[in-house]
């Protein structure tokens, strides 16, 4: 079992300084060694370094922010993951923000174009040019990777490999009008916590692979983004949003994905250690490295 690293000290799909230093916190809590310890061969070949990117001329394209920045890394991102999955690594990817899995999918779909994404969040980000409220582009990337919207010829690398029947949700409470839409529309599942309240986690995740991997025999990216979680558990993240998941919820989601035996990539995403005091920020960096562990194997058991 070989596990690689991707560190991604990047924060241009959202205005708040910090996230970029999510990769940095985790790496020092001594995640590294926490997935040897589970028998894991980890490769941590340092963090992404970004300078040259984040050096370019990036006006606004529309009200979308840092659109070439993110772009760059994004394409960047891909390469890495696709390179990783290629050589039979399972790429974990630090963030960082959410706009990174435009590149972290797009590397995983390069080497598993069958694969399916589990995605958890409080948020869709399916936001399009024509729909983002905000210009973050955190809001976005799977609206790109689906290929709703082509009108940005700065992100026609982004191929939509990705089809409306692969991605499920999990988490959803701050779902934009426009989100809610484009959603109904194009027939996405989406399991918002009303439905976790009513089922219960388990028929919750058992529902959701039903949907995109009912034979359980895909390929699974599972792109989770700890705002997902309630503020209470992970408080140091950008966009908070109250009434999210539980401490064990949340690794439910990530011990049951294990165990289908089917996951190939998994993201961490949104840990944003300068937004609370110093003991929030430990609480949620531990808390991301805890949820790696469970998708990586760690049984309680
Ligand atoms: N949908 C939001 C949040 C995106 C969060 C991205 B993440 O990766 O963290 O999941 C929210 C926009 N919303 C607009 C109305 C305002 O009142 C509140 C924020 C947006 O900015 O598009
Ligand atoms: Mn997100
Ligand atoms: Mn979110
Ligand atoms: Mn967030």
């Amino acid at each position: 079992k070989r596990v690689a690293i991707v560190g991604c000290p990047f924060s241009g799909g959202q205005p708040k300084p910090g996230v970029d230093k999510g990769p940095i916190h985790l790496v020092e809590a001594g995640l590294p060694d926490q997935l040897r310890e589970l028998g894991w061969e980890v490769t941590f070949d340092g963090h992404h370094q970004f300078e040259e990117i984040s050096t370019l001329d990036d006006p606004p394209i529309g009200i979308l922010k840092n659109p070439r920045q993110v772009s760059k890394v994004c394409e960047a991102v891909a390469k890495t993951v696709e390179g990783h999955a290629k050589d039979g690594q399972l790429p974990l990817t630090l963030g960082g923000d959410h706009s990174l899995a435009m590149g972290t999918i797009s590397g995983t779909l390069s080497q598993y174009p069958n694969a399916c994404v589990v995605w958890i969040d409080a948020h869709a980000d399916i936001n399009t040019a024509s729909t983002t409220e905000s210009g973050n582009i955190h809001g976005m990337p799977v609206s790109f990777l689906l290929g709703l919207d082509a009108t940005i010829p700065e992100f026609a690398w982004v191929k939509p490999k990705l089809t409306t029947d692969r991605i499920v949700y999990i988490g959803l409470r701050d779902v934009d009008a426009g989100e809610k839409r484009i959603l109904r529309e194009n027939g996405i599942k989406a399991f918002s916590m009303h439905e976790v309240d009513k089922y219960g986690i388990g028929k919750v995740v058992e529902m959701a692979l039903d949907h995109v991997n009912p034979k359980r025999d895909l390929p699974i990216h599972l792109s989770f983004d700890v705002d997902a979680l309630d503020p209470t558990v992970a408080p140091s993240t950008g966009t908070p949003v109250r009434g999210g998941l539980t401490f064990r919820e949340g690794h439910y989601i990530c011990e049951a994905i294990y165990e289908t035996g089917c996951l190939v990539a998994l993201d961490l995403m949104e840990v944003n250690p300068s937004l609370a005091d110093a003991e929030a920020v430990k609480q949620t960096v531990a808390v991301g490295c805890s949820l790696v562990r469970s998708a990586l194997g760690e049984t309680l058991l």
